[in-house]
């Protein structure tokens, strides 16, 4: 399998608590992978691990060819893996599109030294990163486009997350990581939600996605494959419906004696 990324082993340990334990999967190219598990099973902890935050107690991490195991975010950014996180990121008190113009920082050429002896480059490069943000968010749904002169904190918490994805596309990521993004969302937002990110991969064919999710509608509405993380080890894979009915997965979510009453 032509795999973009695949984490062999992961371990990390936070003192005497193992966070992740001996984990490993893959993820191909264009495809959507949804990772479940209850509360504190590790699943932040993962994308930490995947985005160079943490560097593993043990185990490998590979993407697109290289191993970035333990590189710093700002390289694994680079090399092209975007994130949302489950709390806002978000600059506040900067527009809509200014968001959108820092998550491209990893793409940019000119910089501050840049900015001070070559103003000319510095301003087109600018106007460019101004041009291809109102793109992203004309490309996205609802109405971030029309907002994009608005502080990022004075927008409704559904656009907070549409911004969110849209500053992390705005880095080229060949592989997405959204870390519960329906979180805080009533049914109609969610499902908005949905549609928002069936639309991006209609138009992305080629890009990868790793959705952490607690709502089961987003976990069934996609993902090529889950897995159910608890207590830091994998105790599922498959399809959806595969993975909803395994036994483990029922008691993890469930408890023991709601599984076997
Ligand atoms: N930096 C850290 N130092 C110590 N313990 C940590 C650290 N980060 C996470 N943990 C612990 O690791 C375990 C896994 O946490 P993690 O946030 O990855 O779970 P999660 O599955 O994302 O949970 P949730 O669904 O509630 O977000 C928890 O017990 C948590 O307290």
């Amino acid at each position: 399998m032509n795999a973009l990324l695949e984490v062999e082993n992961a371990t990390m340990r936070f003192g005497g608590l193992v966070a992740l334990n001996d984990i490993s999967f893959s993820v191909g190219r264009g495809e959507v992978l949804a990772v479940i598990g209850p509360n504190g099973a590790g699943k932040s902890t993962l994308f930490n691990v995947v985005t160079g935050v943490y560097r593993p107690t043990s185990g490998r991490v590979r993407f697109d060819g290289s191993d970035i195991t333990g590189h710093p975010a700002h390289d694994v950014v680079a090399r092209g893996v975007g994130r949302t996180f489950q709390t806002s990121r978000l600059f506040s008190d900067l527009s809509v599109l200014d968001n959108v113009i820092i998550g491209m920082h990893t793409r940019t050429g000119t910089g501050v030294l840049g900015a001070l002896f070559l103003p000319g480059a510095s301003r087109r490069e600018m106007a460019a990163c101004v041009e291809k943000a109102e793109a992203l968010l004309k490309a996205g749904s609802g109405d971030l486009f029309e907002q994009r002169y608005r502080l990022a904190g004075t927008l409704a918490q559904a656009d907070r997350r549409r911004l969110e994805i849209a500053r992390a596309l705005a880095s080229e990521p060949k592989l997405l990581l959204l870390d519960e993004p329906s979180v805080g969302m009533d049914e109609i937002e969610t499902d908005a939600l949905i549609a928002d990110i069936a639309r991006l991969k209609r138009e992305r064919a080629d890009l990868s996605v790793i959705l952490i999710e607690h709502d089961m509608r987003v976990v069934e509405a996609f993902p090529h494959q889950v897995i159910c993380i608890d207590y830091g080890s994998k105790i599922a894979e498959g399809d959806f419906a595969a993975v909803k009915a395994d036994p483990r997965v029922q008691e993890a979510y469930l408890g023991k004696a709601a599984v076997h009453a």
